[in-house]
């Protein structure tokens, strides 16, 4: 029997820097090597390590040591000692096949890659003791202001928010900047540089700066963060951080964790790869074909990047499941989209009158799309999916990970925009959502028959012009004239149709109307046998109902 070390032999770094030492650990490491290359190597993920085990006991190789690439970097001894008891278990359940093994290699897995990829992070993202932050908010000038066209005390005010909606944030301080150009590798003016820079130093406390713009290149961001030694922030990186803490279903916590691979990959484009090789030990190329520190993580992240998008394509399929029986069903959904903090999920909750829903004062407080049942003033029902709400100034990377609620929507058979009408920039708002709506190219009759709701009327004090039902979900006002605009919108939409049904007391007319169709109410007929039903029905479900029943004797003209 062979005795080694058994590696991880994604890592060809660590099979180099083992090999170039002459240690004994070729056998192993080239078996698992070639496994790996001809059936894994375009998958992210390894081989179990269950198989592992058994390519071992068929080449007669004896484990005596468990050693993985982040032992270089970052191996701590618990994950050693981790990665020892499952191939101790492995080799005592050698041939039985269990979930629970299953279950400590996925988990090992992410730990594993995660080592690495956290050493981009250095608790930039979500730190345990907050920030106390100050925030630069760019004033654009010249050809930039004429594009962007909004008003800077407004998206200083909104910067502010998105602050306060991270735990244990807080603003320390703010200034409004001048910027004439953007794209250049310095954001600032050489001028400006100075007088900011002063005055960060001059404030007291602050642990991080928020540059309120769209979003910073890699290498902006490593001289920002260089030239006043503290975390730079960028609008894309608070949201992101945003989502990250309001998480909770698993499809949110995958999407988050995809819209987090272009800020990885942007941190590596900024960080200089000769001063980290040099601190990662001198790993930098370990041969001609070694990968440098750079590359690993890269690799990493794309292999990150795989094996999310094929998670959440597991899950995507089940929802598209959970879709067909809704169509199955034929109940109407109406998708409720809107700037956040605009008063959808209170909307919702108003309409369905669902105690569960909790909205908060809070800037993207929803983040899972969720479905809830309600019934029209006719007792048709439909479903109202809440969903993320949109912002201004976000690359569309960061929307685009939220692929699965603009595909909610995409799939809604009537969308109502809910504004909040009481906010200063409520026209800015309704522009963004609009615009954003129109980017996602939603089928034409959507956007054509979009309710638009001015929520929060109760504290909007100004009269209000133009389009749109006036609501307020905290006092109830409005709801009613939402309800029936909503009911009209939605039977057009879906095709159905308002019909009246003379069907006989005794028989299956009834019982099958009430199963199949949407009855509104009932009345007595001239004649005491008859019943006169009012219904809401589908053109599918009257063509059903007319071949089971026949036409003529059950509608009157
Ligand atoms: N006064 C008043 N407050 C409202 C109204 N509708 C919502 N709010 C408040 O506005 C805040 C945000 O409400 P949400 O329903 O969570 O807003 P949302 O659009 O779902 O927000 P996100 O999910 O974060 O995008 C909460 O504090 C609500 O109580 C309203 O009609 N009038
Ligand atoms: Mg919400």
């Amino acid at each position: 029997m062979i005795t080694g070390t058994l590696i991880c032999a994604r890592c060809r770094v660590l099979k180099q820097v083992l090999e170039h030492n002459r240690l004994q650990l070729r056998t192993l490491s080239a078996v698992y090597q070639t496994q790996y290359d001809n059936q894994h190597y375009n998958e992210p993920k390894v081989m179990s390590l269950r198989n592992l085990n058994t390519i071992c006991i068929k080449s007669g190789f004896n484990i005596t040591a468990v050693m993985h690439s982040s032992c270089i970097f970052r191996c701590t001894p618990a994950r050693m000692f981790h990665m020892g008891r499952i191939l101790h278990r492995v080799h005592r359940d050698h041939g039985k096949e269990t979930t629970e093994l299953d279950q400590s290699n996925e988990n090992l897995e992410d730990e594993l890659s995660s080592s690495h990829l956290s050493e981009l992070d250095d608790h930039y993202l979500l730190p345990e003791n907050g920030h106390n932050v100050f925030i630069v908010q760019p004033d654009l000038k010249g050809k930039l202001r004429q594009r962007d066209g909004s008003n800077i005390e407004l998206k200083l005010q909104e910067a502010i928010a998105l602050v306060d909606s991270l735990p244990k944030w807080s603003v320390q301080a703010t200034e409004t900047v001048s910027i004439k150009e953007s794209g250049k590798k310095e954001f600032f003016t050489k001028g400006n540089f100075a007088a900011i820079s002063r005055q960060i130093r001059r404030t007291a406390n602050i642990t991080a700066v928020f540059v309120n713009t769209n979003k910073l290149e890699g290498l902006q961001l490593s001289l920002l963060q260089k030239a006043w030694g503290l975390p730079v922030y960028d609008r894309f990186t608070v949201v992101l951080q945003i989502f990250k803490d309001h998480a909770r279903t698993k499809e949110a916590k995958l999407q988050v964790a995809l819209a987090e691979i272009p800020y990885f990959r942007s941190r590596l484009k900024g960080m200089h790869a000769g001063t980290l090789d040099q601190q990662k030990g001198g790993l930098a190329h370990l041969g001609g074909s070694g990968e440098t520190w750079i590359e690993l993580r890269k690799r990493l992240l794309e292999e990150r990047g795989i094996k999310i998008k094929r998670d959440l394509a597991v899950l995507k399929s089940k929802r598209h499941l959970l879709k067909k029986s809704r169509t199955k069903k034929e109940i109407p959904i109406v998708a409720v989209v809107g700037y956040t903090n605009a008063g959808k999920t209170s909307l919702i909750k108003v309409l369905t009158n669902e105690a569960a829903l909790q909205p908060r004062d809070q800037l993207f407080a929803t983040l899972d799309v969720t479905a809830h049942a309600g019934f029209l003033p006719s007792h048709l029902s439909v479903l109202y999916i809440d969903t993320v709400g949109f912002i201004s100034d976000i690359p569309t990377s960061l929307i685009a990970s939220f692929s699965a609620t603009l595909e909610d929507i995409r799939e809604a058979d009537v969308i109502i925009h809910v504004r909040d009408i009481s906010h200063p920039d409520t026209d800015g708002q309704k522009l963004n959502v609009i615009q954003t709506l129109e980017s996602l190219e939603l089928p034409k009759h959507l956007l054509d028959n979009m309710i638009e709701v001015c929520n929060k009327s109760d504290l909007n004090h100004s009269s209000h012009e133009g389009g749109g039902i006036c609501t307020s979900a905290v006092t109830g006002q409005g709801i009613d004239d939402l309800k029936l605009t909503l009911e009209d919108t939605v039977i057009t939409a879906t095709g159905s149709m308002k019909k009246s049904f003379k069907v006989p007391m005794s028989g299956d007319h009834l019982r099958w109307l009430y199963k199949e169709a949407t009855v509104v109410s009932t009345d007595q007929c001239d004649s005491a046998e008859h019943l006169l039903v009012h219904c809401i029905i589908s053109q599918s479900a009257y063509g059903r109902f007319r071949a089971v029943f026949g036409k003529k004797k059950q509608e009157p003209s």
